[in-house]
């Protein structure tokens, strides 16, 4: 038999058979011009980002070093939740929040849709690792992709290209991550600075541990270790394995008598984990570094304690929002270069600009490459437009944000963004009512998926999207966490909401820098020497509990943002009763149990 014949692709650097029998059965499929395996150089890179700007998809910045503007197709600029599936084999498995279809069937679907689908372009094979590389049992992925732009965010994203294939072997098993933009070009045909397919879909097939994309060369949809590995098939991996993958930051908190607590946050997306991960703390004498801003793979150590790894490299921002005031960290994190900004507005001297960066230039080109004036009704930036960046550029990076053992996690906070019922913190009473707290997060939808902006919709865990597989099974698998756990070592379950609002809709609570306030409640609470209300809803400080020295705000407002309102609470509970109806009869009895209490509690 004759084996087609394309360019590049007898010249893998890997002995790897199930690695080269993969690349080999998608490049027939898909029929690239050429192949490219991906070694993560600094030339490869130079290389990509000068096809990339030739291709009038990329425009070098004048402003910042070995950086880039770049702008999507309008119709490709967020996660696209609705056409993103669990194809487990059995649809109990994928569970009421998630999309499924038959893993054959969808194969077939998606097969025909490859075929073909990368003509006219190069197939790049992408070698990555999620998390460090010297971790016992490294994290190993490969993404083949017919798109530069995810080759470049993947090298800023992952540990990537020669130094991940080199812990490959012969034999270490790794996620197959298949995406291709889905717009092959005719001999001679024009390309576009964005190609992508109006047909989309994410698929994951959590029993082969497997990703397939099409269609999208955006973010979450695209860069397939972020998300699609790291969370949805990683999910499934920590259920199988006793582990948890969680959407969340992960930072070092160091108090003025030099003692460190490290803390994981889950908030959804868009709703201030990047933020909270890079604080600049208001209060004397507290220091923050960051380890991570949106994944965390927690696991006991051989101490009983609960220790997480960020799987990522990178930062992959929301921009909008993003400023000297609000996250000075990020700000000095890009002006090191090296950064790729998706969808903002590009100045007429060369450097970015988005809403929420003070004072607009009297002139810019917007992100649907419009003329832009501070009078123009559009916005410039999308609201989900986004700087990707190294980790290891940001000032405040933790020396330890490598280590394969992780850091031991004293705290978990999760959060959403409600304008009422939701106090500023409260503390959960075990476990169990934090899971339960976790379990019934909800949260305004924000730009960062397609679909309308503004809705509270439950948001477990802030993992809502990402759950791998049965919600119910997911709690579950946190209930028996901490069953399992050493009581006196489990991290301590909080619950903040930065985003109460007062009856002008202001913010009541002034946010970004000033979280450290609650941050150090926090910190108290877990040495036992801070007082609380217990309240129906948990623990819960009063005003005079914060240190609120030197804070620009009434006390009114942060009385307000502190209030358990048993009203509100009450207009709460069918909420949470129809979500927990959906769950159906997987939800643990121990929340079902969790709920009834609250409903007592409430009178
Ligand atoms: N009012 C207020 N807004 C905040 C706060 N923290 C973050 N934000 C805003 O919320 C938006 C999203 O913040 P991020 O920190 O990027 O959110 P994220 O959770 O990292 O988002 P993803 O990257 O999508 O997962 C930005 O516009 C921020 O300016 C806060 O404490 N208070
Ligand atoms: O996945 C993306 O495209 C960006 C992101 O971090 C999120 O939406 O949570
Ligand atoms: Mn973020």
């Amino acid at each position: 038999m004759t084996a087609l014949t394309i360019p590049g692709l007898d010249q893998a650097p890997t002995t790897h058979q199930r690695l080269l029998a993969w690349v080999r059965e998608v490049a027939e499929l898909t029929t690239p011009d050429q192949v490219v395996w991906c070694d993560g150089s600094d030339d490869e890179w130079e290389r990509m980002t000068a096809k990339l700007v030739e291709a009038g998809t990329f425009v070098r910045l004048e402003q910042k070093p070995n950086s880039f503007w770049c702008a999507s197709d309008p119709g490709d600029v967020a996660r696209v939740e609705e056409r993103t599936f669990i194809c487990s084999q059995d649809p109990a498995d994928a569970g009421p929040t998630n999309n499924w279809m038959h893993p054959d069937e969808m194969k077939a679907t998606m097969t025909e849709l490859y075929r073909g689908s990368m003509r006219g372009r190069t197939m790049y094979v992408i070698p990555f690792c999620m998390g460090p590389l010297d971790a016992e049992k490294p994290m190993l992925g490969v993404e083949i992709t017919d798109s530069e732009y995810v080759v470049v965010s993947m090298r800023v994203m992952t540990r990537m290209g020669a130094r991940a294939l080199e812990r490959f072997g012969d034999d270490a098993d790794f996620v197959p991550c298949l995406h291709s933009v889905g717009a092959p070009l005719e001999p001679g045909q024009q390309d576009v600075p964005w190609p992508c397919n109006e047909t989309k879909y994410i698929s994951h097939f959590p029993e082969e541990r497997m990703i397939w994309s099409f269609g999208s060369g955006y973010g979450g949809n695209a860069l397939l270790g972020k998300k699609c590995y790291s969370l949805r098939i990683a999910s499934v991996m920590g259920r199988d394995e006793g582990w948890l993958a969680e959407h969340m930051l992960i930072l070092k908190l160091i108090s003025p008598e030099n003692k460190v607590y490290y803390v994981a946050a889950a908030f959804p997306s868009a709703c201030g984990k990047t933020n909270l991960a890079m604080l600049e703390p208001t209060i004397p004498g507290w220091k923050v570094e960051t380890l991570g801003d949106d994944i965390a793979w927690m696991r006991f150590g051989e101490d009983g304690r609960l220790y997480a790894v960020n799987p990522e490299n990178g930062f992959f921002g929301v921009a909008p929002g993003t400023d000297w005031k609000t996250n000075p960290n990020a700000m000095r994190t890009i002006e090191r270069g090296n950064s790729v900004f998706t969808n903002v507005a590009l100045t007429d001297d060369g450097d970015i600009w988005w809403e929420g960066m003070g004072e607009p230039p009297a002139h810019l080109t917007s992100w649907k490459k419009r003329d832009w004036t501070p009078d123009s009704e559009e916005l410039s930036s999308h609201p989900n437009s986004r700087y990707c960046v190294p980790i290891e550029q940001c000032p405040i990076v933790a020396p330890e944000w490598q280590d394969p053992k992780g850091v031991p996690i004293s705290a978990i906070l999760f959060g959403g963004r409600r304008a009422t019922t939701i106090p500023l913190v409260t503390e959960s009473r075990d476990w169990q009512h934090g899971v339960f707290m976790g379990a019934t997060l909800s949260s305004e939808t924000t730009a960062a998926a397609v679909g309308q902006v503004g809705v509270v919709r439950r948001d477990p865990m802030a993992m809502l999207p990402f759950i791998g597989y049965h919600a119910g099974d997911y709690f579950q698998h946190w209930i028996d966490t901490g069953k399992g756990a050493d009581a006196t070592k489990l991290p301590r379950i909080f619950y903040v909401n930065w985003f109460r609002r007062g009856e002008d809709k202001r913010f009541l609570w002034p946010g970004f820098g000033e979280n450290s306030r609650v941050l150090k409640w926090v910190v108290e609470r877990l040495e036992g020497r801070a007082p609380a209300v217990e309240t129906p809803i948990g623990y819960v400080p009063t005003a005079e509990a914060i240190d609120l020295e030197g804070l620009d705000a009434p006390v009114a407002d942060i009385e307000a943002a502190l209030a358990v309102d048993p009203e509100e609470w009450k207009a709460e509970i069918p909420l949470i009763e129809e979500w927990f109806a959906k769950i159906g009869d997987k939800l643990p009895t121990s929340l079902r149990d969790e709920l009834e209490a609250l409903k007592q509690r409430l009178g």
